[in-house]
């Protein structure tokens, strides 16, 4: 495959021109794919090009200050990391490589259940960078993203290591009862490299390995490839595997979870709960019912179900369900420009979260890259806020934004 030269990058798009360009196929296919024809994927980005903003003029913008709160927690900006699988198909230092970024910029990341890194590993990683505590413009936070197992003690043992080990909230993800069929996935038969593991269930204790699916895996015939031989015209049938990550959720995965098992998490933590993969005000309501703290207004990046709504477009309906309920709510799909931070923050998200473009920062240049990442879009969003005449969170406010081209005073 001819490859591209590389960028001297200064936008998140230049960081996944030069992550095409230095990625193995199968990581490369893995991180940007989303299931099915990508509608979903495409539209999670397109959707905030339909926003326009409705900028206010002089109000001394000489400071701008991003500082938030998310569940009591002050961090430096509402830009928070979300949580993807396997980062060290990025960069070796993978997950640790994140997670001091994340702590040097004092904003919250989410790690993975099924992180490359254990989750102790990960967020010691982010403790050994020096910060002072006594900070008022942000600490570092993280926060555990949690893959309910079938198994009920596996899932149990995770919280309890996760509590331990100092992550602040548990972040629940309930689109993921089976895997998205992401085609490129499928086609490349995709494995994670042998010399990596699924970190957090590697000890001796516990049945769920990569491993052992892959083994299992290693025998599976399903999925089938038509071939063609142009000379003679006949087509032959060749039985492939399927993606390993589609046959571990199936064996691993509880299909069956429901609230109320959203409801037993809550009763043996005492960590705060966010549900990861909310897109209607029905579950919305749901889920301020069940007292979860969070909801993380998400499609998977359009790697679940594809044909969703952009995650921009489903969070009004979200945010008018829980109005008053003191449910904080996130998004996270398709954000990729500090004008987008601030359109997803004037329709009343509290914070956004970055799937892939952390990932291209990590494929650029390891923790230097994650960084780059970050202050980019962190310096984009300052830039944006002050053009907007706004200088700190609270000033951001509905008014700020549009659907459609039309001048408001037309409409
Ligand atoms: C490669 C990759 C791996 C992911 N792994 C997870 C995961 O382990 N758990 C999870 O809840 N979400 C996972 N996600 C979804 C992200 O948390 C997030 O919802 C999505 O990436 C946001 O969209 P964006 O990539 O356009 O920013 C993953 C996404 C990608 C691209
Ligand atoms: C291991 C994967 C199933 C993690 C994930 O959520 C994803 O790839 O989107």
């Amino acid at each position: 495959m001819s490859r591209l030269p590389q960028l001297v990058p200064i936008s998140i798009a230049d960081l996944e021109h030069n992550a095409h360009t230095t990625l193995a196929i199968n990581a490369l296919d893995y991180y940007r794919s989303g299931a099915n024809d990508m509608q979903t994927l495409k539209d999670n980005q397109d959707a905030y090009k339909r926003l326009r903003l409705r900028p206010r003029i002089l109000r001394d913008v000489s400071k701008v200050d991003t500082k938030t709160t998310l569940l009591g927690h002050t961090v430096s900006s509402p830009i928070c990391i979300a949580p993807t699988a396997m980062q060290r198909l990025a960069n070796d230092a993978g997950e640790k490589a994140t997670a001091r970024a994340a702590a040097k910029a004092k904003k919250c990341m989410i790690l993975s259940s099924w992180s490359t890194t254990s989750a102790e590993d990960t967020i010691a990683a982010g403790q050994e960078i020096p910060v002072d505590q006594s900070s008022t413009s942000g600490l570092p936070l993280f926060w555990f993203q949690l893959y309910v197992y079938k198994d009920r003690v596996v899932t149990e043992q995770l919280i309890r290591r996760v509590e331990k080990a100092g992550y602040k909230a548990l972040v629940i993800t309930v689109d993921t009862p089976f895997l998205g069929r992401r085609l490129a996935d499928v086609r490349n038969v995709f494995k994670l490299p042998g010399h990596m593991t699924m970190a957090n269930f590697e000890n001796k204790d516990s049945k769920v390995t990569m491993a052992t699916i892959l083994d299992q895996n290693e025998d599976s015939d399903e999925g089938v490839d038509v071939t063609y031989d142009k000379a003679t015209g006949a087509t032959k049938r060749v039985v492939r595997q399927e993606s390993s990550l589609a046959a571990y959720v199936v064996s691993q995965i509880d299909p069956t979870l429901n609230w109320s098992d959203i409801a037993w998490v809550r009763s043996i933590t005492k960590l705060p709960v966010v549900v990861k993969g909310v897109l209607t005000a029905e579950d919305a309501k749901l889920a301020a019912d069940t007292g979860v703290e969070g909801i993380l207004v998400s499609n998977h990046g359009g790697r679940q179900l594809d044909g969703v709504l952009a995650t921009i477009d489903a969070l009004p309906e979200v945010l008018d369900a829980v109005k008053g309920r003191g449910v904080e709510v996130y998004i996270d799909g398709g954000v990729r420009k500090g004008t987008d931070v601030l359109k997803a923050l004037a329709l009343g998200a509290k914070a956004v979260f970055l799937g892939r473009p952390i990932l291209w920062g990590l494929a650029h240049d390891g923790e230097e890259g994650v960084s780059l990442a970050l202050n980019l879009l962190q310096q984009e969003f300052e830039l944006a806020m002050a053009l907007a005449g706004c200088c700190k969170i609270e000033d951001i406010n509905r008014d700020h934004v549009q659907h459609g081209t039309t001048a408001r005073s037309r409409l």
